[in-house]
């Protein structure tokens, strides 16, 4: 299995992407079990869900590229970006505290992944970045529309234009990242929900229908399905499929 879903103490589910030797990269089974461990949450056993990755050099590596590279027409791309985007945005309208637990590398999708959640966590020193603008695409999973939501917009428009890869010190500095640890564990998680722990569950989600329905009124999920329909219109060009072989080749190389 590329996932496992954990029920653990105090109501917290934990989904932990379980691919280490592809640096926890999405496949569509990823996106299958992020999609249950969304519909799970949503019952009253549980107070938050925490999405983190397997190992600690990788959080997520973004899309397979082994495997989304079959990928080469706009329609074919659309499919997979908006099954994901879909996916994105259950992720970040559930109305319950959402955390992403970065417990390494955060790469193209997987920095999409983690912009979904209300909160993210990071080991210090982390490696994070937008790098999507490198293989010639933007965002593709409504990330980049979620980033532009979460810091102030000429912040996340560097951060998306640059494709830079930066260290979680950094983009803590600019508020992406809410929480630098040391030791990314299920201490630090529960550490950082001390307080919101304390509150009923009833007024957690009162505060966060607020975020939603502003979200609802600037129709978020319209931008999020644009950017994943220019995403996928980038992804047919050539310079798209260039880069993704160059990647792929780079393995070849490295397995002789
Ligand atoms: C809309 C989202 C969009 C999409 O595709 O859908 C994206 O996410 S675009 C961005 C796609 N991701 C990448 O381009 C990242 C590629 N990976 C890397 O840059 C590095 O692997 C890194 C920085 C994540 C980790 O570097 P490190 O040196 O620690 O590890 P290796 O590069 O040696 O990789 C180890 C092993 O994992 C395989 N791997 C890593 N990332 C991916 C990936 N995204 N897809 C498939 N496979 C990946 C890598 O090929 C190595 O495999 P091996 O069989 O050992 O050669």
């Amino acid at each position: 299995m590329d996932y496992r879903i954990d029920v653990e103490g105090h109501g917290l589910l934990y989904f932990t992407i379980t691919r280490e030797s592809k640096r926890n990269a999405v496949n569509f089974q990823v996106m299958e079990g992020l999609k249950k461990a969304i519909e799970r949450a949503k019952e009253d056993d549980i107070k938050a869900l925490v999405v983190t990755g397997e190992g600690e050099r990788a959080f997520c590596s973004g899309g397979d590229l082994s495997e989304f590279h079959a990928l080469k027409t706009e329609s074919e791309a659309y499919e997979m970006l908006s099954k994901m985007g879909k996916i994105l945005y259950e992720l970040a309208t559930l109305p319950k505290p959402t955390i992403a637990l970065i417990n390494g590398t955060a790469v193209g999708g997987g920095c999409e992944i983690a912009t979904a959640c209300d909160f993210r966590i990071a080991r210090r020193n982390t490696k994070l970045g937008f790098i999507q603008g490198s293989l010639a695409i933007t965002t593709g999973w409504g990330g980049g529309t979620l980033l532009l939501e979460r810091v102030q917009p000429s912040i996340g428009l560097k951060i998306l234009s640059e494709a830079a890869v930066y260290k979680s010190d950094s983009l803590h500095s600019v508020g992406f990242i809410d929480q630098l640890v040391d030791h990314v564990n299920k201490e630090a998680v529960e550490v950082f929900l001390e307080k919101m722990s304390t509150i009923h569950s009833s007024v957690l989600s009162a505060y966060k229908q607020t975020i939603i329905r502003k979200w609802l009124e600037t129709n978020l999920y319209t931008r999020m399905e644009q950017e994943m329909r220019t995403c996928a219109i980038l992804w047919e060009r050539e310079p798209h499929h260039e880069a993704v072989a160059q990647f792929l080749n780079k393995k070849k190389s490295k397995a002789k």
